[in-house]
């Protein structure tokens, strides 16, 4: 999927958090959104998920439908929360109806992939932050998604969680796109390109 932004600009109220954002970005892109605290990278990723409308310009998604886009694009932040009344079990088939996972993974098989049998019969609301990471994590890389946006994807992972983080994100399929909204190096260190939220004041 090609995603295009076009003169992409998002305020609140009478704040402009970027403007004049346009940008091209080819089939497995890795690109890092980066910025100081409140410069606007999160709510750049939003209004690219699609869960944000913009205020101003235009955002293509290749050939998919604006109606679509949510089947095709998979986040994982820090801010979204998942359904704390499932189990790990009920989340991950909840998840499966809307988004299949790569390769047709079973709900077990990907728990299992996750590390996380022994809680899969586990409400999400008794899960550590660090777990509830890996979980958001994992769903994001194993979703069949064309884009993959991960805002702040370390947070709550010790240094164990921390390495998978970065074994699993370099071995995503070469044509899916990832941005990755950081300020910390060692997340997007293998991205090729990079977005400075700043530049676009
Ligand atoms: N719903 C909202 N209404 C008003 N202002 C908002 C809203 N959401 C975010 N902002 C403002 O937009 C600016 C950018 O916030 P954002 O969370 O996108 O920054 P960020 O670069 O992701 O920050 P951080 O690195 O701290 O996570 C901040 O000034 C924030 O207060």
């Amino acid at each position: 999927m090609q995603l295009q932004l076009e003169q992409l600009g998002k305020r609140f109220i009478r704040e402009w958090i970027f403007r004049r954002l346009s940008v091209d970005l080819a089939p497995g892109s890795r690109v890092a959104i980066t910025g100081p605290n409140g410069s606007g990278k999160s709510t750049l990723l939003q209004v690219i998920a699609g869960s944000m409308p913009a205020t101003e310009g235009s955002i293509r998604y290749g050939s998919v439908q604006d109606d679509a886009v949510y089947r095709h694009v998979v986040i994982a932040a820090p801010y979204l929360e998942l359904i704390e009344e499932f189990t790990l079990t009920e989340l991950v088939d909840f998840h499966r109806k809307f988004k299949p996972l790569k390769q047709g993974l079973s709900t077990p098989d990907f728990i299992e992939r996750l590390d996380l049998t022994a809680s899969r019969d586990k409400y999400i609301r008794n899960f550590s932050s660090g777990m509830k990471q890996r979980l958001k994590l994992g769903l994001a890389f194993w979703s069949e998604a064309r884009l993959i946006i991960l805002d702040e994807p370390t947070s709550n992972l010790d240094a164990r969680n921390t390495d998978w983080y970065l074994r699993e994100v370099q071995q995503l399929p070469g044509d899916q796109i990832i941005l990755i909204g950081s300020n910390v190096p060692s997340e997007y260190a293998f991205c090729s390109q990079a977005i400075d939220i700043q530049q676009y004041k």
